[in-house]
């Protein structure tokens, strides 16, 4: 399973594996690739073919991927299967930093992700789990009223939130009262606060607030959280929390994590599915450089990345 290549423990109040669903990622070669992606002392050039239900892919790896610590890359036969994989790779660091420190610090994504979490609130995870050490926040979030179609609170809480419990003094939603400048700066208030109580840890390298893992999605475009191609938010290097008036993709005001803190996270998970984002995907993963990297090229988190993708986001690849 993907998740052993990171704990030695088992994740004690689940089933033993045979009741759990079968591992759906495409086997064994791909999990080689995956492996040695981490090694960033081994140098390969290698076409990496797998067999899925619908036919033949091939991945392809350069050494320079390992050099460039672009993570680990796991590809499911589909959605579906990424899904169970997924409830695992979370409910298995859940567990673990629950244990190391009492608490666990998750943050979300708006739009397709949110789905791509529903095995996480079925059985086995959603008895096994222990929600109350969860605390959940979001990487972007839009500024609008919390019970608007738009707003990525109500997307989580409908599909994720509402399954679970997770107290909800633990889960922090925007300020939505406040204009999209006052709901950035009252975000990296309250994280401050955090920090101060050590809910946060903080990253010893960058001094930026270090979350235990955070599950993010990557548009078309090849934006993540509410970074977009060509934006100078992009740049931003001094503030945890900011806001943008003119996003490309509606609504038009947001606020967004700052890639410093993102890139100080123990644990990243870029999860991307259908064929329509296999051209950032392929910028990413590809051997190819490009001179302006995509907002998602810039993902290079302090701990561990891994790329969850179905095959239709790796056809390119
Ligand atoms: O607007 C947003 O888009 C991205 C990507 O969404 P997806 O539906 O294409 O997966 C999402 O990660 C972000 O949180 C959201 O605000």
């Amino acid at each position: 399973m993907a998740s052993s290549l990171y704990f030695s423990a088992p994740f004690r109040t689940l089933p033993p594996s045979p009741s759990l669903p079968k591992s759906p990622r495409i086997p064994f070669q791909v999990s080689r690739l995956s492996h040695s992606l981490t090694h960033k002392s081994l140098a390969f050039s290698t076409g990496i073919r797998g067999v899925s239900g619908s036919g033949r892919f091939r991945l392809r790896a350069k050494a320079s991927m390992a050099e460039k610590g672009k993570g680990k890359v796991e590809v499911f036969d589909s959605e579906d299967d990424l899904s169970v994989s997924l409830a695992k790779y979370t409910a298995d660091l859940a567990d673990k930093f629950s244990k190391l420190k009492g608490s666990f610090t998750v943050v979300l994504s708006g739009g397709s992700l949110i789905k791509s979490l529903r095995k996480l609130v079925e059985p086995p995870y959603v008895d096994a789990v222990d929600w109350s050490t969860w605390h959940v926040f979001w990487v972007d979030e839009r500024v609008v009223p919390k019970d608007h179609d738009d707003s990525n609170y109500k997307l989580a809480f409908d599909g994720f939130l509402s399954k679970v419990p997770i107290p909800p003094g633990k889960v922090y939603a925007i300020n939505d009262a406040l204009p999209a400048e006052g709901a950035a700066d009252d975000y990296e208030t309250c994280l401050k606060h955090l920090v101060k109580s050590n809910v946060i840890s903080v990253s010893a390298a960058t001094g930026f607030p270090k979350f235990d893992l955070m599950l993010l999605g990557m548009g078309p475009d090849g934006h993540v959280a509410s970074l977009f191609p060509g934006h100078p938010l992009v740049k931003e290097n001094e503030k945890w929390v900011t806001f943008i008036k003119d996003s490309p993709k509606p609504p038009p005001e947001r606020i967004t994590f700052t890639f410093p803190v993102i890139n100080s996270s123990a644990n990243i998970a870029l999860v991307v599915c259908g064929a329509g984002k296999a051209g950032p995907v392929h910028a990413a993963l590809g051997s190819g450089q490009n001179s302006d990297p995509l907002p998602v090229q810039m993902v290079s988190p302090e701990g561990e990345l891994v790329w969850f993708l179905d095959k239709d986001a790796a056809s390119k690849l």
